[in-house]
């Protein structure tokens, strides 16, 4: 070995030799990783544009997406962590089509029905609510409630149903803790779940249903189906030449009453005293279904019950399960309901309590956001509900889909009258102004609901309308709670209002005689012009749709063509209503303005239609601005105008 420290090449020492070979690495390492990254990135925009196919006949959200991708895009919005384990990835549908009443209903199982009724479009076909009309229900309902039903436990058909009597020392060993509880999580979805303390101890009810011995149901079961597949093809031809001749409504009521259905008899009573005696359609169908311990995925118009549909079986899976001995410390969930809104939670936490009237130890709690958490936890701790069981969200291989509504049928309400007026955007107030005027004036008992497209402008909208001395209410995110449930609960009772709302109340909400909805600007979809609609013309009932669109919103007519939706011609406008408007509209805070403006801009520029081109979009939000008394369009932080794709875009301001 030579004296003195070694050297490298270039006359470096041995750690400057080292220091130069890890950067080396590191700088290789790094361009191997940016490589990785363009590849991702590549991969990602062709999956994109594959997605946004060139315009066809089919509309992207039509297009099949894999059935790996919708479960997991269903398990990312529901398992809870460490729950995978018990995902169930074999599920998928039956597909059964229940024909108007002048065709008898159809149930045919999975098998039959793939072969002659192909599931819909997607790879998939659970549960996409987009595949199923915005009416569509079932337990991923038109309100997005899910509910599954654990058939392995309840339903089998070789039980009966029995209730017990407790006995006199209150040691009913049958006693377990089970009740009806909703759960709201932090971002709003509501999980209705079965837990806390139930036992049917002083009801001396004994019932044994007649339930067909297995093999008998069984044989009846699997010969059913081929007999039904050849009349179902058979009326899916007549169906489909008569379908437009037979539009007429379908009743709202069956010939079924509630006591024939076979639920319990606390149930019946308690419904009867309701008003609940004759079945609805979808109930009859659904109740069924749902009794005999199948999933079922049911679609069915607007306003037709199907809260009760899904709720009856539910309660009954809760009876059934006080036989099944139950060791486990918690109770287990048998039940999940999921709702878009907290006011529909409330609003079935009530329906809910008037079936379970007579069914003393069977509680239901409601939980939502923007209440006291604390008092919540403690009720949560003395009644117990337990997020395992429930990962397993997706319906069963053999669920049942129902379909009231008949392929080719309208999925509206014939009895719901529907207009859309096109005007210049500015001028929607106005219009709004007019419309209220003559509807007041034509309806003694009017009830209003004006869907607006964001929160900010439904608060817009409720201030100018509160100016111009109308009694009118504000519904949307914004506001806390206690005051939603408050309106919530004050629109249901009251006529003679008009309720201003964001889409917080499209879905589900039962006002009963709303006699006019007014839908402001496009909706974000067919499904949410179709459940809007849906709050007029409930049980059967008459009721008036208004769409008011912009020149520029007309395209999403072709949206709806195959609805009864017709174009009005635009009142003449009043001058004076004008002035009227213009002196409320000076009244209103300006930052109440800047506020629906950058949500104007929002929701606009959310509209793939309408922003793609950004300039035409910057323009008509200034023109909006304009018309609501700001001197300028407020300008955007640099961050967000960026994130909107409107930096540097005319007409934009940015903030300094
Ligand atoms: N069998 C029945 N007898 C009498 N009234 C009923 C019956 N079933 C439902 N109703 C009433 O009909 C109205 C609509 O019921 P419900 O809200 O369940 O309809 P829906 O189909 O769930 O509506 P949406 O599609 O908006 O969710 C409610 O006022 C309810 O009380």
């Amino acid at each position: 070995m030579g004296g003195g420290p070694r050297t490298f090449p270039g006359g470096i020492n041995k750690w400057q030799w080292k220091r130069l070979h890890q950067k080396k690495a590191m700088e290789k390492e790094r361009k191997l990783l940016h490589q990785e990254k363009q590849l991702y990135q590549a991969r990602i925009r062709s999956q994109i544009r594959a997605n946004l196919s060139p315009p066809t006949t089919t509309p992207s959200h039509h297009l099949p997406i894999s059935s790996n991708h919708h479960l997991k895009s269903l398990a990312n919005r529901f398992i809870k962590d460490g729950a995978e384990d018990l995902w169930n990835q074999d599920d998928g549908p039956i597909t059964i089509t229940i024909k108007p009443p002048h065709f008898h209903s159809h149930h045919h199982t999975h098998a039959d029905s793939a072969k002659h009724h192909p599931p819909p479009q997607n790879e998939f076909p659970t549960m996409n609510p987009r595949h199923y009309s915005s009416a569509s229900f079932a337990f991923w309902n038109s309100t997005s409630q899910l509910v599954k039903f654990n058939r392995a436990r309840y339903y089998s058909v070789r039980h009966g149903t029995r209730f017990r009597t407790k006995d006199s020392s209150g040691s009913d060993d049958e006693d377990s803790d089970y009740g009806l509880q909703h759960v709201v999580r932090t971002d709003g979805e509501v999980d209705m779940m079965l837990g806390g303390r139930a036992s049917l101890g002083k009801y001396d009810v004994k019932i044994t249903r007649r339930r067909l011995p297995q093999k008998e149901y069984d044989q009846l079961a699997f010969s059913m189906p081929v007999e039904m597949i050849r009349s179902e093809l058979g009326m899916k031809k007549f169906m489909e030449s008569k379908a437009h001749e037979n539009d007429e409504e379908q009743p709202f009521y069956s010939k079924t009453r509630f006591d024939e259905c076979g639920i319990s008899p606390l149930t019946v009573k308690a419904l009867s005293e309701a008003g609940y005696v004759q079945m609805t359609r979808v109930q009859e169908t659904s109740v069924s279904v749902g009794l005999e311990g199948k999933d079922a995925l049911v679609k069915a118009k607007t306003g037709t019950g199907k809260s009760a549909a899904f709720m009856l079986p539910a309660i009954e899976a809760v009876i059934n399960a006080m036989d099944v001995k139950n060791k486990q410390r918690m109770p287990p969930i048998y039940v999940l309901i999921l709702c878009p809104t907290r006011e529909l939670a409330s609003q079935i936490a009530a329906e809910t309590k008037v079936m379970l009237k007579y069914h003393d130890a069977i509680g239901v709690q409601t939980l939502v956001g923007g209440t006291r958490f604390k008092l919540d936890q403690k009720r949560l701790e003395t009644e117990p509900c337990q997020v395992r069981r429930v990962s397993q969200l997706v319906l069963n291989r053999d669920h049942v889909y129902i379909d009231m509504v008949g392929m080719g049928c309208v999925e509206t309400h014939s009895k719901v009258k529907q207009l859309y007026l096109v005007a210049p955007h500015q001028q929607h107030f106005e219009m709004v102004l007019h419309l209220l005027k003559y509807h007041l004036s034509e309806v003694v008992d009017y009830k209003v609901i004006i869907f607006c497209t964001t929160a900010m402008m439904t608060s817009l909208m409720h201030l100018l309308l509160h100016e111009m001395k109308m009694n009118v209410r504000e519904m949307h995110s914004r506001k806390p709670q206690l005051y939603r449930t408050r309106i919530s609960d004050e629109f249901k009772e009251r006529k003679r209002l008009i309720l201003v709302t964001s889409d917080v109340s499209s879905r589900g909400m039962n006002y009963p005689d709303i006699t006019l909805v007014i839908q402001v600007g496009v909706p974000p979809d067919r499904e949410h012009y179709i459940h809007r609609l849906g709050r007029t013309g409930r049980e059967g009932k008459t009721g008036e749709g208004i769409l008011l669109l912009a020149p520029w919103e007309e395209y999403f007519i072709n949206e709806i063509r195959d609805l009864p939706v017709e174009k009005s011609s635009l009142p003449p406008l009043d001058p004076d209503m004008n002035r009227k408007l213009e002196d409320s509209m000076a009244k209103i805070d300006p930052s109440v303005k800047e506020s629906a403006y950058l949500a104007w801009l929002g929701y606009y520029n959310s509209i793939r239609e309408i922003s793609r081109d950004k300039t035409t979009l910057a323009e008509l939000a200034n023109q909006f601005s304009q018309s609501i008394g700001l001197q300028n369009a407020p300008a955007l932080f640099r961050k967000t105008a960026l994130r909107m794709g409107l930096k540097d875009i005319p007409g934009i301001q940015i903030r300094k």
